[in-house]
């Protein structure tokens, strides 16, 4: 799915009345009814509504959205901000009043407790910071005890662009019309976002598809698993080699291994360190073991010819810092087509020797989190806005695949595309979770997929694997062996 920005919705907005010769105050009442058939599955008739509208379309959303759940039988009233009222604010607050559904404009908001605040203040219209009493309203909304739902996207929150230190509703559901914003994405904004549902509208599909973003949303329809052959072998299925472990950290190895195991691939070989065979065997006795000659995890007789059996190879997992200089040979001696996935230490490995960047082959996918990412390009960001650029840019200048790990995992791609995943949970954050997404990318990559591929699908299955692994046991229960568990 595509995260538009808000120029281009209002775009697909004016485009959609047109195409379809529907009314603009048609769609309205086709976003509101949307957002009440969500808001009414997560909240019974019993609870008591207060809607605060701003005078804009938001506004407009917030009226025909207290008119919908009037007739639902919910009890509502209406605060209205004064201010320049749109075209369809205006129809709507006469069907409010044809309805006779109670409603003041405020000067100052005063909150009489309420089970549920619906915040219809701002969507995307907004231009600037809040000030007056918009931001008193909002400060008031935060300190109440209601629970918050935001039509669209919180009051005060720019969707494309950061909006630290803005005064912004606290909502514990956000209903979006569409398409996610891009804002949704950023973790500095998770406390204002809560729970997003995503609520299509029916925007022109013809126009979806021909405007341009650098940005997308993965979901299950975006997810085309390569068919397995009927009269394949283990010979076909892709031959992986994990480069993991150290001492003490045979679990990252262990992990990583049979992830990859379970992705479907053939075979997989797991080169460790000298002496730890035992553990690995013994956890996995699908794995074929290959110990180094030394106490790294990097073979002095490696060369490209033996790295070119494998179908693609896996480097990083538990393997330490150590060995630079193994780290080094083996980048140099890679061969230039057979994909790789770089993980973990092997990221610390590239950031603390910036040179090697240049060796990368052709096929890279890079997984850090955002402390590996930080000390892979050297420098820390003003926000997540600024985050995003950054990783952006390391994947166009050196021509890579970047996953920047964590509850909306961003894939940038060499072509500046990024793609932001939708799976997952925090019971994922738990030691070897990321492991897991390795073995499971180097497994897709063994098995045939493009390097876009492995790493779309591989963290939207692994999030999928995460999501199932806490229904089943619980997001605080769950380890990182249950991701692997319930990969199926
Ligand atoms: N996709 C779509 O295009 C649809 C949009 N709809 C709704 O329309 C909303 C956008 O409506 P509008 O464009 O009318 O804009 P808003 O309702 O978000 O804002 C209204 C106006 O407030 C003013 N404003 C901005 N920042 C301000 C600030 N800090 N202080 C005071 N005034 C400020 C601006 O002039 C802005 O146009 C969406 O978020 C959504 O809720 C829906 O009604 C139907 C379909
Ligand atoms: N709150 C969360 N929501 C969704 N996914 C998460 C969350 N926390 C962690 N994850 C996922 O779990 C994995 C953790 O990886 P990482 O931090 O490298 O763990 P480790 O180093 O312990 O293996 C990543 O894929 C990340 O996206
Ligand atoms: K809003």
């Amino acid at each position: 799915m595509k995260i538009f920005n808000s120029e281009q919705l209002r775009l697909l907005d004016a485009y959609t009345i047109k195409e379809k010769g529907i009314a603009s105050v048609d769609l309205m009442e086709r976003a509101a009814s949307v957002f009440v058939e969500i808001f009414s599955e997560i909240f019974g008739a019993e609870e008591s509504v207060r809607i605060i509208c701003g005078t804009g379309n938001n506004g407009g959303d917030g009226l025909a959205v207290a008119r919908l759940l009037h007739q639902k039988g919910y009890t509502v009233f209406v605060d209205i901000i004064n201010g320049n009222e749109s075209a369809d604010f205006k129809i709507n607050l006469e069907r409010l009043n044809q309805q006779q559904i109670p409603w003041q404009y405020v000067a100052e908001l005063k909150l009489a407790p309420t089970d549920i605040i619906i915040d219809a203040i701002f969507g995307f219209g907004i231009n600037r910071p809040t000030t007056g009493i918009y931001q008193k309203t909002i400060a008031a909304i935060n300190e109440s005890k209601s629970k918050v739902v935001a039509i669209d996207i919180p009051s005060g929150l720019f969707p494309d662009a950061s909006s630290e230190n803005h005064s912004i509703v606290k909502a514990t559901h956000t209903i979006s019309f569409e398409s996610p914003k891009l804002a949704f994405m950023m973790p500095e904004n998770d406390k204002w976002v809560g729970k997003l549902h995503i609520a299509p509208i029916g925007l022109s599909e013809q126009k979806k598809a021909e405007l341009k973003t650098d940005y997308h949303y993965t979901l299950k329809a975006d997810i085309k698993p390569l068919a397995r052959e009927q009269f394949g072998h283990k010979g076909t299925f892709g031959h992986a080699l994990l480069i993991a472990g150290s001492k003490g950290m045979m679990g990252a190895a262990v992990l990583a291994s049979k992830a990859c195991l379970r992705s479907g691939v053939g075979k997989i070989t797991t080169h460790i360190p000298r002496d730890t065979a035992q553990i690995l065997q013994i956890s996995i006795p699908e794995v074929i073991c290959q110990e180094s000659e030394n106490k790294s995890c990097f073979s002095e007789s490696w060369n490209t010819d033996t790295l070119q059996k494998y179908d693609a190879v896996g480097i990083g997992p538990g393997i330490g810092t150590k060995n630079m200089n193994g780290f080094e040979n083996f980048l140099l001696n890679f061969p230039t087509n057979t994909p790789l996935v770089i993980d973990a230490d092997a990221i610390n490995l590239l950031g603390e020797n910036p040179s090697l960047l240049k060796y990368l082959p052709r096929n890279v996918i890079l997984t850090p989190h955002p402390k590996e990412f930080k000390t892979l390009i050297g420098q820390l960001w003003e926000n997540d806005f600024e985050k995003l650029e950054l990783l952006k840019g390391f994947a166009i200048k050196n021509g890579v695949i970047i996953c920047l790990k964590g509850h909306y995992t961003a894939m940038a791609l060499p072509s500046g595309e990024v793609h932001f995943n939708s799976t997952g949970n925090s019971g994922m954050g738990t030691a070897g979770s990321g492991d897991v997404l390795t073995g499971i990318i180097l497994g897709f990559l063994a098995q045939g997929y493009s390097v876009k591929e492995a790493a779309i699908q591989g963290v939207y299955e692994h999030g999928l694997a995460g999501d199932r692994a806490a229904t089943k046991r619980s997001e605080r229960a769950m380890i990182a062996s249950d991701i692997i568990e319930n990969f199926i």
